[in-house]
C-alpha cells in the first residue's frame, strides 16, 4: 500500500463553515490558546460548529455511581440507567464547560444537545441487541445549526439523539459530528483528539500519515493498525466524505493554533480524503 501526501482541498470553503469534533480524550488538556484561536477564526468570518464527546468523563461518573460500563466495538453498552449518566455528563457538565471556555476567551457560544429542537434524530443501531440504547443518526435539523450561527454564536452540540416517540439515544460523538457535517454541508470536519494523527508503524517506528484515502483506511483497519477509538473516527469520515464534505482532518488539540493552521492548509495531522 502506498500512502502519498495528497494536497488539501476545500478547507473551510468560501462560507468559512467547518465542523470540529472535540474528543473527551483531549478536552481537559486543551490550552486557553485553542479557544483564543477559535475566537479569532470566528471574528475573521469563519463559522465553526462544535460537536463534542466526553467518553472518559462518562466512565468516571459511572464508576463513581457504581454502575458497570463496557464497550462493544467502540460503542458503550447503554441501558436507561447508563443513559441518565451519559446525558447528564454530555449535555450538562461537558457541554457547559466548553461553552464557558469559549465565552471566557471572548467568544459567543450556545450549547444544545441533539434532543433540543429534535436537532439530531436517531434510530437504534443495527447491533442494538448487543449495545442497547445506542443510536445512529436518522436526521439533523440543519436550520437550527445555521440559525445559531446566524445569531453570531458557535453551536456546541452534545451527541444525544431522540426519536419521534421521545426515546433518547447515546450516539458516538464522531458519528454525530460526521452527520452534522453532512447535513449542514460543511466542506471539512476537523477531528481534535489526543494523538498527532493516524499513525502506523514503518521500520519499527510510529509515523503520522499525512493523508489517507477512504480505500486505504479499510486496509489499515484490516491489518490492525487502526483500532479502538480511532475506528469510529475513520468510519464517520468514510460515511461523511461524500457530497459537500471533501475532507476529514485528524489532529492533536495540543498543537499550537491547530485550527487556523489546518484551515490554512498546513500539513498537520492526517487528512482523510476520497
Ligand atoms: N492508527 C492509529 N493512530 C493513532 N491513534 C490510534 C490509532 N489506532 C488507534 N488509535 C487510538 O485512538 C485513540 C483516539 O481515540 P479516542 O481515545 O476515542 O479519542 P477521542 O476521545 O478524542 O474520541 C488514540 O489515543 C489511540 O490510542
Ligand atoms: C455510543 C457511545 O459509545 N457513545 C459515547 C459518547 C461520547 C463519545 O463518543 O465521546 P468520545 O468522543 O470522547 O469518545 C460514550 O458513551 O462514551
Amino acid at each position: 500500500m502506498t500512502l502519498e501526501p495528497i494536497e488539501s482541498q476545500a478547507q473551510a470553503g468560501a462560507s468559512g463553515l467547518f465542523v470540529m469534533k472535540c474528543g473527551g480524550s483531549t478536552l481537559a488538556a486543551l490550552p486557553d490558546s485553542f479557544f483564543v484561536d477559535l475566537r479569532e477564526l470566528q471574528l475573521s468570518g469563519n463559522q465553526p460548529v462544535i460537536v463534542h464527546g466526553g467518553g472518559p468523563a462518562i466512565s468516571g461518573n459511572l464508576e463513581k455511581l457504581g454502575i458497570e460500563s463496557r464497550f462493544v466495538n467502540g460503542l458503550r453498552v447503554t441501558t436507561e440507567e447508563v443513559l441518565d449518566v451519559v446525558e447528564m455528563t454530555l449535555s450538562g457538565s461537558i457541554n457547559k464547560a466548553i461553552v464557558r471556555r469559549i465565552q471566557a476567551s471572548g467568544g459567543q457560544a450556545l450549547g444544545v444537545s441533539g434532543v433540543d429542537g429534535n436537532l439530531i434524530t436517531a434510530r437504534p443501531v443495527a447491533n442494538h441487541h448487543e449495545v442497547g440504547l445506542v443510536g445512529e443518526v436518522s436526521g439533523v435539523q440543519a436550520e437550527i445549526v445555521t440559525g445559531i450561527l446566524a445569531m453570531g454564536y458557535i453551536p456546541v452540540i452534545a451527541p444525544v439523539g431522540v426519536d419521534g416517540d421521545g426515546q433518547r439515544y447515546n450516539i458516538n460523538a464522531d458519528t454525530a459530528a460526521g452527520a452534522v457535517a453532512s447535513y449542514i454541508g460543511s466542506p471539512s470536519m476537523i477531528v481534535v483528539t489526543d494523538v498527532p494523527g493516524i499513525m502506523r508503524t514503518v521500520d519499527g517506528e510510529k509515523v503520522v500519515l499525512p493523508s489517507v484515502t477512504v480505500a486505504q483506511i479499510e486496509a489499515l483497519i484490516e491489518n490492525g493498525e487502526i483500532y479502538g477509538g480511532m475506528i469510529p473516527k475513520v468510519r464517520a469520515a468514510m460515511d461523511c466524505i461524500q457530497g459537500q464534505v471533501s475532507e476529514v482532518i485528524v489532529v492533536d488539540g495540543k498543537e499550537p493554533r491547530v485550527l487556523s493552521r489546518v484551515l490554512k492548509g498546513e500539513a498537520l495531522g492526517t487528512r482523510i480524503v476520497r
